[in-house]
Order: structure tokens, then C-alpha cells, then sequence
């Protein structure tokens, strides 16, 4: 991978306004508006964690005819079985000479500004991010000294990068899955969340590059190999392999101290947590 004088390209396109969007899932409800406001709480639900990233790096080939074909695979993501259940509110590909990074937005946090690919302050670094991070306006003060551009609880991960290099991802609390490209000496880190909330798939090109998809029809066409990523890891391009990032205490194979207790659990998981800023009618 050439890091000298790459050409960049950002483009990106606004999806259905939101607005708009809402006002149809309500009339075309069936039922009334009880019926309504279970449906659009299921569709909250469902589209919680579902944007669509897909990212092929080192793939020699900078040409137009590769961006279009980025766009079209990564645009492959939002349309499941006649539900577009990955946004688009925005569509966006950054390519930075054989790397390209796209983004299918469904935007949940900051739908104004914070559509994607997102940068550090200089935009050296860029990453492409499904996922959400709870705890980004406690990391935001760990980053006083930066500049944010949106109010994205993803904007964090660029910054982090910059400041704590790869070890950072340990630092976020979240369901996420992400590609990000240190344009500097074009170096790329892929990590998903602890326990594999959000989808994501890996797989290797003839020409010797990565691809990563939210969803295994961004890469079935188009790599020699592929495979799902594995939950809790991260794959680096400078030590070149996997590696778990997540290694919690209890991650033992010692007994349990506390009785197992299947109403402790039901409660564990019906306690999700759901951050949006769109109002939730329940
Ligand atoms: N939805 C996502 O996956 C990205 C980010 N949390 C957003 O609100 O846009």
C-alpha cells in the first residue's frame, strides 16, 4: 500500500429524510395507534445497532470503477429480504488511494452532523463505525484537548486512537463494530464489540486485500475467502493477525460463586439499554 500522495475522495448522499420516514410507518400501519406505536417500538428496536460498513484495503486499485463498485456493494447491505433494516438516512465513501471506507447510515445519535466516515481533527485518521457507544461523553472528557466536528457518540474513536494508539479499544463501552484508517502510514485497525452485538465479516481478495462487511453479501462476490469476525477481537494491519481485546476478570474457567437463578437473568437481559436521540413512545 502506497501512502504517498494517494488521492482522497469523500462523497456521500442523504437518505429519505427522517421525518418523511416516520409519517409513512404511520399510515401504513394496520390497526390503530396502538398497533402503530408497537410497530415503530420494533422498528426502534431492530434498527438499534444497524448501520452497514464496508471497507477493502489494499486492494490496488484506485480507480473510478472500483469506487463504484465499493458503493454498490456497501448499498448492497441496506435492502434484507425486501426490509431496508441498515438505514440509509446517509451513504457515504471515503477512499484514500487503494482504501476505501463506506458507510450506510441509519442515524440514531446527532442525525444532523454526524453522518460518516468520521475523522480526527487534522483527518488523518478516518473510520467507519455500526454501533453505538454509551459511554462517549465520559471519554470526551478524558479528550479536552481535541476538537470535535460532530456531537456522534462514534466521533470518540478516531480521537481515542490518536491519543492511546490501539490498546484504546478496551476504553469503550458499547455495541459496535468499526474499520479505521491511519492514513498516515496507511495502517487499518478492525474491532467488534465483546460479545458480537453487531454482525461482521472478514475475507481476503486475490490481489492480496482485506474486505470488511457488515454483511456477507458485501464480500461473497468478490473475495477468494471470507469468514465471520470474531466476537471481542481486533485485527490489526501492523502486527497483521487477530487478537482478543476483550479480557474481562471473569473470563475464567473457574466455578460460578453466585447460583445460577433464571429470573436474575431474565431481568439481566430485558434491562437493555437504548440510546437515540429520537423520542421512543412505550
Ligand atoms: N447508528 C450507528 O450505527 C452510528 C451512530 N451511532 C449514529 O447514530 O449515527
Amino acid at each position: 500500500m502506497e501512502a504517498a500522495k494517494a488521492p482522497v475522495v469523500m462523497e456521500g448522499e442523504k437518505g429519505e429524510s427522517r421525518k418523511k420516514k416516520c409519517r409513512k410507518t404511520w399510515h401504513n400501519g394496520r390497526g390503530g395507534p396502538e398497533e402503530a406505536t408497537k410497530h415503530r417500538r420494533l422498528k426502534v428496536l431492530v434498527k438499534k445497532k444497524m448501520c452497514g460498513i464496508l471497507a477493502v484495503l489494499g486492494c490496488s486499485d484506485d480507480s473510478q470503477a472500483k469506487r463504484v463498485r465499493v458503493l454498490e456493494l456497501s448499498r448492497r447491505q441496506v435492502i434484507f429480504l425486501s426490509l431496508k433494516h441498515r438505514g440509509p438516512d446517509w451513504s457515504g465513501l471515503y477512499q484514500h488511494g487503494d482504501c476505501y471506507l463506506a458507510h450506510q447510515r441509519l442515524a440514531i445519535i446527532d442525525p444532523a452532523s454526524g453522518d460518516q466516515p468520521l475523522f480526527n481533527e487534522d483527518k488523518s485518521i478516518v473510520v467507519t463505525v455500526n454501533g453505538e457507544i454509551y459511554n462517549h461523553e465520559e471519554l470526551r472528557k478524558k479528550l479536552a484537548h481535541h476538537k470535535f466536528r460532530t456531537g456522534s457518540d462514534c466521533d470518540v474513536i478516531a480521537h481515542l486512537y490518536e491519543e492511546y494508539g490501539e490498546d484504546f479499544v478496551d476504553m469503550l463501552d458499547g455495541i459496535f463494530s468499526f474499520v479505521l484508517l491511519d492514513t498516515r502510514d496507511n495502517s487499518f485497525v478492525v474491532a467488534r464489540d465483546a460479545i458480537g452485538v453487531t454482525s461482521l465479516y472478514i475475507g481476503w481478495g486475490l490481489d492480496g486485500s482485506v474486505w470488511i462487511s457488515s454483511e456477507l453479501k458485501g464480500l461473497n462476490d468478490d473475495c477468494e475467502h471470507f469468514e465471520s469476525f470474531p466476537p471481542g477481537h481486533l485485527y490489526s494491519s501492523k502486527s497483521g493477525g487477530f487478537r482478543r481485546w476483550y479480557n474481562p476478570p471473569w473470563f475464567s474457567e473457574a466455578i460460578p460463586s453466585v447460583p445460577y437463578d433464571p429470573l436474575v437473568l431474565r431481568r439481566a437481559f430485558e434491562n437493555v439499554r437504548l440510546m437515540t436521540c429520537y423520542p421512543i413512545n412505550t
